[in-house]
């Protein structure tokens, strides 16, 4: 009994730990003491299942559900790994092409969809809306219809709650009601995230959001139109994705400044392409939008595969030292990565390009060759596309730890990233965090097994995984939710290339 009471502490624990809260934090949440969260977490507190629920509230985490608690990876290193892997498509081609299909009223078929948490929340929101959704086979093909009416009001708030990309409904949305309401975007936790440049991009076509109430409450004045180019304040990824799908719908002509060109903003251009809407200047930071009044055709698209999963696998390649072959990259959304890679001393080969199933993305064969790194002579740092891609940094920490050297990772985008990568320290890695925004990185390091609660950011929580595969010994990853969030059965696809990861859950 009291070994049980002691494994309901740690879950606790551990999602407390996964939000970021301190105990004294946890305990204004519910109106108790620190001393009271701290009992409860050593397992020496019997607690009520109404205590539990409000735990699991105050946590965002459901603390005790029969057979679906939280997973945690045991992984046990060092690995070799060998054989091929096929990259997947992208997790953010993914969800930007889901809200997308909210602006045809006809049924959209998305190609090899990446069937991942952050997919599924955004098809749960969908159908909360009385969009019908269907996977359609076991290549993840998926059909998307929308109703002649959206039903807003029953939002579900919280699948909404769990992902940030709600906010790119903000673009179809205003061309289907006057007045409407989301709730507030969530995904990684990585610092504050603005979503003034959304409005701003938004704001020439009528759109007005007061933000109150954990929620955005939407007006569209359809008086209101872009007269003059829409220059966006950020060169950020989704906001670019929200102008493009406003100035679908919107007929004329809207040319948006200072756009992101990476490459799921690509795969909207594509997709918005085959609904009728003319957009020139694809790849560049220029787009010209010619919208249509309506859109009402069955289309068909497959989205291009994820650069940052093949950035992935390549760091699993590298720490592991191994020779590996992954299939279908990006190559144009990994050059630069490349290029730094091979500085410090990366030797691989790549195949002749071909073309991704969108017609338009170059993909190549990389094979991996266990190398020798060193540190490079530069700091690294993220731009937006063309430059090195902001969520391929943290995969240099790892690198950076099993090369010669010291390296310096500038993360300038997020407030809370970096310290993230202090993890791979309960490792044996020599991470340190100079500022919010740098660590210093110390090479080589051999690492060894440990126990780690995932940090609650994506890329951070993967970089963490793939030095356990490094690792000697056996490690735990605890909460792994936010990898899921982002990857498809990664454990199980590293697993055919010899890792051992096995899966289990606390209760
Ligand atoms: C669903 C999706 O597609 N998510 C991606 C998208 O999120 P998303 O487009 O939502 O990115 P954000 O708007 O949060 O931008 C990321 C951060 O960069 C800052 N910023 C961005 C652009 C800029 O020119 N100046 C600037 O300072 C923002 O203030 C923010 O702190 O882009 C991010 C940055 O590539 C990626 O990490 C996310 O994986
Ligand atoms: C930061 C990321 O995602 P999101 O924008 O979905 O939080 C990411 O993909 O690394």
């Amino acid at each position: 009994m009291s070994d049980y009471k002691g494994r309901i502490g740690n879950l606790i624990r551990d999602a407390r730990k996964h939000r970021g809260l301190t105990q004294s934090q946890l305990a204004e949440l519910l109106g108790t003491s620190q001393s009271a969260i701290n009992r409860i977490e050593k397992g020496h507190q019997n607690l009520s299942l109404e205590m539990l629920a409000r735990i699991g509230s105050a946590l965002d985490s459901e603390i005790v559900a029969l057979g679906a608690g939280p997973t945690h990876l045991r992984v046990n290193g060092p690995t070799t790994l060998s054989g091929s892997i096929e990259v997947k498509t992208s997790k953010n081609a993914g969800v930007a092409l889901l809200c997308a299909s909210l602006l045809n009223r006809g049924r959209t078929t998305l190609r090899k969809v990446a069937r991942i948490e952050e997919v599924n929340r955004l098809l749960e929101v969908l159908t909360s809306l009385g969009v019908q959704t269907r996977w359609l086979n076991d290549q993840n093909d998926l059909e998307i219809i929308p109703p002649a009416d959206l039903d807003l009001a029953h939002i579900n708030e919280e699948a909404a709650r769990r992902t940030r990309s709600v906010i790119m409904f903000l673009g179809p949305l205003l061309h289907r009601s006057d007045s409407f309401e989301l709730p507030y975007a969530g995904g990684c936790n990585l610092g504050t995230r603005t979503i003034e440049p959304h409005m701003s991009a938004l704001r020439p076509f009528g759109l007005e959001v007061k933000a109150t109430d954990g929620a955005y409450h939407a007006s569209v004045n359809r008086a209101v139109e872009p007269g003059r180019p829409i220059v966006l304040t950020e060169r950020g990824d989704s906001v670019t994705e929200n102008a493009l799908m406003a100035a679908a719908l919107h007929t004329g002509t809207t040319v948006i400044r200072n756009a992101s060109s990476n490459y799921m903003v690509q795969d909207l251009c594509f997709y918005l392409q085959k609904l009728g809407v003319r957009v020139d200047g694809i790849g560049t930071t220029t787009l010209s939008v010619t919208g249509v009044a309506s859109i009402d055709v069955d289309v068909d698209y497959a989205p291009s595969e994820d650069p940052i999963e093949a950035m992935s696998l390549l760091a699993a390649a590298i720490v592991t030292k191994s020779s590996i072959t992954i299939t279908r990259v990006p190559i144009e959304f990994l050059e630069l990565e490349l290029a730094i890679l091979e500085e410090m001393g990366f030797r691989y080969e790549r195949s002749e390009e071909y073309r991704a199933l969108n017609g338009e993305t170059r993909l190549v064969d990389l094979t991996t060759h266990p190398s020798e790194l060193h540190a490079p002579l530069d700091k690294i740092h993220p731009m937006p596309f063309p430059g090195l891609n902001i969520d391929n940094l943290p995969f240099f920490a790892v690198i950076a730890a099993v090369a010669e050297g010291q390296t310096l990772l500038h993360d300038w985008v997020y407030e809370n990233r970096a310290i993230y990568l202090t993890e791979l320290n309960k490792l044996g890695a020599q991470v340190k965090l100079l500022d919010p925004h740098r660590v210093m990185i110390e090479g080589p390091t051999r690492f060894s097994g440990a126990e780690v609660v995932c940090p609650p950011a994506l890329r951070p929580a993967v970089v963490i995984l793939l030095a356990m595969l490094a690792s000697k010994g056996t490690s735990v990853l605890r909460s792994t939710y936010v990898i899921h969030r982002g990857y498809e059965d990664l454990a199980e696809r590293l697993n055919q290339l010899g890792a051992s990861i096995e899966t289990f859950r606390d209760i």
